[in-house]
């Protein structure tokens, strides 16, 4: 069974955040804290360490006292720059990625996907939430993949493509289905900030 130690956590919080205005969306206020450290609460006990990626205000990230890592493109190229980031530097065998404007991420992520990730021999599984119509959406910047990834990545990204569903379908891949689609709320606006907060007390 894979252990919560084996696993790295990546903090996603390196993008232009643009539908907030371009402020750095991991810092904004949330229940009057930084939002990224609803997504660190969650994520720590399900990994054995935390690396947290982003492209501004590193010494105030650096604060939380685990390593920040910066995409090594600087044009904001997408998540999978933060995942390549995230594989260079992971020193374990698996790495769960989780973004930084998703507070109410599941407290079973990591075991779920880990458990589905062994079972079919899987190098990638991301999650799906299912809404309560029914309807299931990909959830692909919550993922665990194997750390050997690396070079699968960077040919994928060598090839100038940056889409996150083709680099899976490249991949032994599948998903995990949660019911509670509510845990993958996130914050793209200032009004989408302030109903989840609303949501959320
Ligand atoms: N490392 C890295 N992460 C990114 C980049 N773009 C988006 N992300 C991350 O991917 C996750 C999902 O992206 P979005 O919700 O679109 O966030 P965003 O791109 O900052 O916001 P918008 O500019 O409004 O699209 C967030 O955790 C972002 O931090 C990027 O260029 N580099
Ligand atoms: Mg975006």
């Amino acid at each position: 069974m894979i252990s919560g130690a084996q696993i790295t956590g990546l903090i996603l919080a390196g993008g232009r955040a643009q539908r907030m205005g371009g402020i750095d969306k991991g810092l904004i206020p949330f229940h009057q804290k930084p939002l990224i450290e609803f997504t660190m609460t969650r994520l720590k006990p399900q990994v054995g360490t935390i690396l947290i990626n982003a492209n501004r205000n590193v010494t105030k990230y650096a604060a939380y006292g685990y390593p920040v890592i910066m995409d090594e493109t600087p044009d904001f190229s997408g998540p999978l720059a933060g995942f390549s980031a995230g594989l260079k530097a992971c020193k374990t065998p698996y790495l769960l990625t989780a973004p930084c404007d998703s507070p109410l991420l599941p407290e079973n992520l990591g075991i779920r996907m880990a458990a589905e990730l062994e079972e079919g021999d899987f190098q990638l599984v991301y999650a799906s939430s299912k809404e309560s119509d029914g309807k299931v959406w990909a959830q692909p910047v919550f993922c665990l993949m194997r750390a050997n990834l690396q070079d699968s990545l960077e040919d994928f990204l060598k090839k100038g493509d940056l889409k996150i569903d083709r680099w899976f379908k490249e991949l032994k891949s599948s998903t995990v289905i949660f019911d509670d689609a509510n845990a993958f709320a996130n914050v793209n606006t200032p009004e989408e900030l302030k109903s989840l907060e609303a949501a959320s007390v």
